[in-house]
């Protein structure tokens, strides 16, 4: 088992509540698709599964420990184990490419490994490889704030895929890349964890795009889990019961608000409690 979430609930310093009652495992090398509408809870869900916040109650599990047992030093080791791709990666502007992939690592290796990568980066050669995988090998020397948005995001992936992470989690991994980009990246990332055996759990905007690359959807609405299921057995009108807040249209890939031609009206941000 990669994790399991039992009756988890997380309530923000603010008092609303994010996840309530949620209920989720998964097995070694599953790829799951999160969907839901805008406040539903994805991100808390990804950063609660990446052990970056506490939950109010309910237990985690998180590769075979509860990470809030662990001591300080045992879970920096246990997080180095989970690779996290952003929406928008928290990378140092003035860093090259290349160090910010290598950067995957750095939990792995030893001290002085880690500092004389900052100097010089020791694996060009892994690096370049993690980025031809997303085709963007020859921005290796690119300094992170001359590079599109779309770049960075797939700067960010490649520095997951150079990590070989036992459980990737991925926020809205693709939500700055064109239709067919935003395919064939998702394509490298669920490629990539086939091959090694490894969990992918991602938040997608595009249903048809989770529907399409991943073989199981979670669906989260307020916080709760609204369904569960193989992809096949996610019909449309449960799609469209998942979005009902947010109008007609059901996000897709042609219909992102960054690419339609008339954008969607998007609702406000909904949780439990805002
Ligand atoms: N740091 C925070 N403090 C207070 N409330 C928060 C915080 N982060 C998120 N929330 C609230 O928790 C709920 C869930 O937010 P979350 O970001 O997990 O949703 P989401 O499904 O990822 O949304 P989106 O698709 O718009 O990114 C929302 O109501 C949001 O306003």
């Amino acid at each position: 088992m990669t994790f399991r979430l039992d009756q988890v609930a997380l309530t923000h310093a603010n008092g609303c509540t994010a996840l309530a009652g949620v209920s989720l495992a998964a097995a070694a090398g599953e790829r799951i698709a999160v969907v839901g509408p805008s406040g539903a809870g994805k991100t808390t869900l990804l950063r609660v599964l990446g052990a970056a916040l506490r939950p109010s109650a309910g237990r985690v599990e998180l590769l075979g420990a509860d990470p809030w047992a662990l001591s300080a030093p045992a879970l920096r080791l246990l997080r180095a184990r989970l690779g996290v791709v952003h929406q928008a990666p928290p990378l140092p502007p003035r860093q090259r490419v290349v160090t910010a992939v290598l950067a995957g690592r750095l939990g792995q290796w030893p001290l002085w490994k880690s500092l004389a990568s900052l100097v010089y980066p020791l694996d060009i050669a892994g690096a370049r490889a993690a980025l031809a995988r997303l085709d963007l090998g020859d921005r290796l020397f690119d300094r992170c704030d001359r590079i599109s948005g779309g770049q960075l995001q797939r700067v960010g992936i490649a520095r997951v895929l150079y990590q070989q992470p036992q459980l990737i989690l991925a926020d809205e991994p693709v939500s700055a890349l064109d239709p067919a980009l935003a395919q064939q990246t998702v394509r490298a990332l669920a490629a990539d964890a086939a091959a090694r055996g490894a969990t992918l759990v991602a938040s997608l905007h595009a249903v048809d795009l989770a529907l399409a690359e991943f073989p199981r959807i979670v669906g989260v609405r307020d916080g709760r889990i609204a369904f569960d299921l193989p992809s096949a057995q996610v019909s449309e009108s449960l799609l469209r019961e998942l979005y009902a807040a947010e109008g007609d249209a059901l996000p897709t890939l042609a219909n992102e608000p960054r690419f339609a031609a008339h954008p969607v009206a998007v609702a406000g941000p909904r949780g439990v409690c805002c």
